[in-house]
Parts: C-alpha cells; structure tokens; sequence
C-alpha cells in the first residue's frame, strides 16, 4: 500500500514541474511524470502547489498549563491546517519546559493527540526566571531541539555566556527572545511617533538591538549557534548582516506581521495589534524584508500566540502580548511578497522549509527520492477572506481578520500519513 499525490506542480529548481509522487510507508518512494499502481490510494492534486512540509520554528502550544488559550490537539490542528508539518513549541508553559519529565509528556501528548511533529525547546534558565541555568544535558537527553527563554529576553550577560559554553558542548542552538527589561518599562507598542500620538508607553528598538549585539559577541566568543527570535528592528538586521560577515555562527528569524505591517497600520485601541516586539516603523519593515531577502534573516516563522479573546479585550495597554499565525502565514507570504514579485515563489517556500531545516539541523524539508514524507498541497488560485471563526486554533487573535488572500493550503501530510484535507480538495469552491 501507498499513496499517489497525482499531477501536483513541484517547484524544481525555480520552475514548475507537473509531477506524480508514491509516498510509501513515512517516505517519498518516487517522483516521476506518471506513476500507475492498482495498489494505491489516489489523491489527484492537479493544478495545486505540492511543497516540502512547512517547518515553523516558533510556536506557542501553550499546553501544559493555558489550555483556554490553546492545547497541543488544537494547537498542532491549527499547524496542520497552516501547512506546517513540523512546529517548534517554545517552553514558556506551566510548568516550564525546564525539566525532562515536562518534554516527555509534550512529546508524550505530542503523539496521542498531535497532528503534527511537535520538537520541543527547553528553557535556558528554571522557570524562565533568569535566576539559575536549567540541567541542558537533561533537557537535551530528554529530546529538546534547542535552548531558549522566549517570553523573556536572558538579562544577565554570564548567564548567556554560560548558557552558550553549555550549548556548544551539546550541540544545541541558543534561540534568543532578546529584549533588555531595563529599557521596557511597561511600554505595549513601539516606541516613536506613533506611541507619541497616541499617548501609549513605548518600547524602544534598543531593548531588542542592546540584546542582538551583545549576544552576537558572545557567540563570537564562545562559538555558540545563536538565533535571534521574531527579529523586528533595522538596526538588529545590520548587526546580523555584518556578524555574518564575519563569520559569526549567527542565524535569524522574522514573522509575516512584522513583515507587513509597521505602528502606523495599528487602527486604534485594538490588541489584535499587540504583540512582542511590537509593529515597529515603516523603515524598521523595509529593513527586515531585505533582510529576508538577501539571506541575512533566514527564515520566517509565525510566533503563533494565542490568547483568550477576553484576554485580548483588555485593550492595548492590559491584553496580553501575542497574536496568532499558523493559518495565515504561507498565504500571507505568498499574497503579500510572491503576487506582488518582491519574492520568487522558491525563495518563500524554502524559508518555510529547507532553510529551517538546515540551520537546526532537522531530517525534513525537501521533497526528493529517499526523503520523509513530509508534504503540503496549496490552492494558490483560490481567493479567501481570512475569518478567525473557522481556525482550528483556539486563538482567533490576529489582525489579518477580513483579509483577501490566496496561497491557502488544502492538504498536509506528515510523516507519510495525511494529518488534514480540505473538505474539498479539487471544487472551486470555499476551502473549508
Ligand atoms: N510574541 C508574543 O507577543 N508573545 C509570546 C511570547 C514571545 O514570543 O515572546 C507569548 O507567549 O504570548
Ligand atoms: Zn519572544
Ligand atoms: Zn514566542
């Protein structure tokens, strides 16, 4: 028995190739023009976009411990319905993920009801306080793919550098939430003009650039791969830029809002726009897209963020930061950055797989002969409103509701099993 994903369109090497693929067990067994076989199960993905499985190294499942914000169950649906076949969950659950017994029940969980590979981060410091190291060698026995406090920026410089010496004796990435406390002072969005205008508290690009540059040097001085969480500010894509120059082992990430959106797009008194770091300045938004562009970010994450929406009534200066993205980001990407020719469709889809893949040194991300059957089919033709209410996240926060965009993904298989498939993969009609 196997599958035969039929007369799909596989990007090869920037063109698109009208291809047949046999996935056998979790594997992709054969791409060819035309694979026969009475045996198999028949998925005809004609006329659809077949990619490698996307991988979202940023996430929040938010379980154990805020489950009415999201589980590992509706968290990894709402991945599956995104495209996404692999998810980083960050650790700032509770408990935190500090321990091994916390990883093996993620992963536990993970596997009973996930429908989608779940990699779990460990913390960097006991519950995430900055107060003392976690046991990382544990963390990493336990099946942690990488180090970090997201939530909350390392504060201490020696806790970083040893965190970092640690890292590099475990082969482990340090991902950086990187924000200075000293520089916050209860600020919810981006400090300058529009702060100003608006009479809210800002929080300044400095709090994350004082972080970038400081780690940066030292990584430089400890040979730890260090990666920068949901980069925001023009002057952290410079910092990278010239690091990597150097030959620092630095590595970045951005999310779609931060690409898309600047303070001035913030329509009021609306937490749906309220996410750390915030929505910076139209230049800041400049600077990241060609820091995506040129190889300097190198890939995009969502920092899916889901909150209650009686959290997220509070308002901007009370509601929680975060914002949901597992389901609108690859269209978001491919409306925003593809339609409009800033981006080649390859170059988007290989910062959603092949290049996560390789810096975090993950099995998964290309579709070729041998590889794990890891893969999604998009519609990239059909136009959709964006409507929270259909999201299989518990987190209906997100200020794309109402949105036109195209690029939804109508199928997704994981490990060679399809996790999720749209009500009606071939209609014209409304993916459901
Ligand atoms: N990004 C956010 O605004 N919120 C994240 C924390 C984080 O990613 O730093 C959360 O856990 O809600
Ligand atoms: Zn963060
Ligand atoms: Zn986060």
């Amino acid at each position: 028995m196997g599958t035969i994903l039929k007369n799909g369109k596989l990007l090869v090497n920037g063109e698109i190739v009208a291809l047949d693929i046999l996935v056998a067990g979790n594997k992709i067994v054969k791409i060819a023009p035309q694979i026969e076989g009475a045996d198999y199960k028949i998925v005809d993905v004609s006329g659809k976009l077949v990619t490698p499985g996307f991988i979202d190294m940023h996430v929040h499942l938010r379980e154990p411990g805020f489950e009415a914000k999201e589980t590992i169950a509706t968290g990894t649906a709402s991945a599956a319905r995104g495209g996404f076949t692999t998810v980083a969950c960050m650790p700032n659950t509770r408990p935190v993920i500090d321990t091994p017994a916390t990883v093996e029940l993620i992963l536990q969980k993970a596997k009973e009801e996930g429908s989608v590979r779940v990699l779990p981060m460990g913390a960097i410091s006991v519950r995430e306080l900055g107060k003392e190291l976690t046991d990382m060698a544990a963390l990493k026995e336990a099946g942690v793919v990488a180090l970090s406090d997201d939530g909350v920026g390392v504060q201490s410089s020696k806790m970083m550098k040893d965190a970092m010496h640690i890292a590099v004796e475990l082969g482990l990435p340090i991902v950086a939430h990187c924000e200075d406390d000293s520089l916050i002072e209860g600020g919810c969005v981006h400090e300058g003009v529009f702060s100003e205008k608006q009479g809210l508290k800002g929080i300044p690009s400095e709090a994350e650039t004082i972080h970038i540059g400081r780690d940066i040097i030292l990584a430089e001085a400890t040979g730890a791969h260090y990666h920068i969480c949901h980069i925001s500010t023009a002057d952290g894509v410079r910092l990278v830029r010239d690091a990597k120059q150097r030959g620092v082992k630095v590595t970045a990430e951005v999310c779609p809002h931060h690409l898309i959106l600047c303070d001035e797009d913030i329509p009021g008194d609306d937490a749906n726009y309220k996410m750390n770091p915030p929505l910076r300045s139209q230049r800041d938004r400049d600077a990241l897209v060609a820091g995506l562009k040129d190889g300097t970010i190198d890939m995009v994450v969502t920092d899916h963020a889901p909150h209650t929406a009686e959290e997220k009534q509070r308002g901007m200066a009370l509601a929680p930061f975060g914002i949901v993205g597992l389901e609108t980001a690859f269209p978001l990407m491919y409306t925003k950055f593809v339609k409009t020719g800033a981006f080649t469709l390859q170059e988007v889809v290989d910062r959603m797989t092949k290049v996560p893949a390789d810096v975090f040194n993950l099995p998964y991300g290309t579709i070729e002969e041998g590889a794990i059957a890891d893969i999604t089919v998009i519609d990239l033709e059909t136009e959709k409103e964006v409507d929270p209410q259909t999201f299989a996240s518990k987190g209906h926060n997100t200020p794309f509701t109402g949105w036109k965009l195209a690029g939804w993904p109508v199928l997704t298989m994981v490990d060679g099993v399809i996790a999720w498939q749209a009500d009606d993969l071939n209609g014209k009609g409304e993916v459901h």
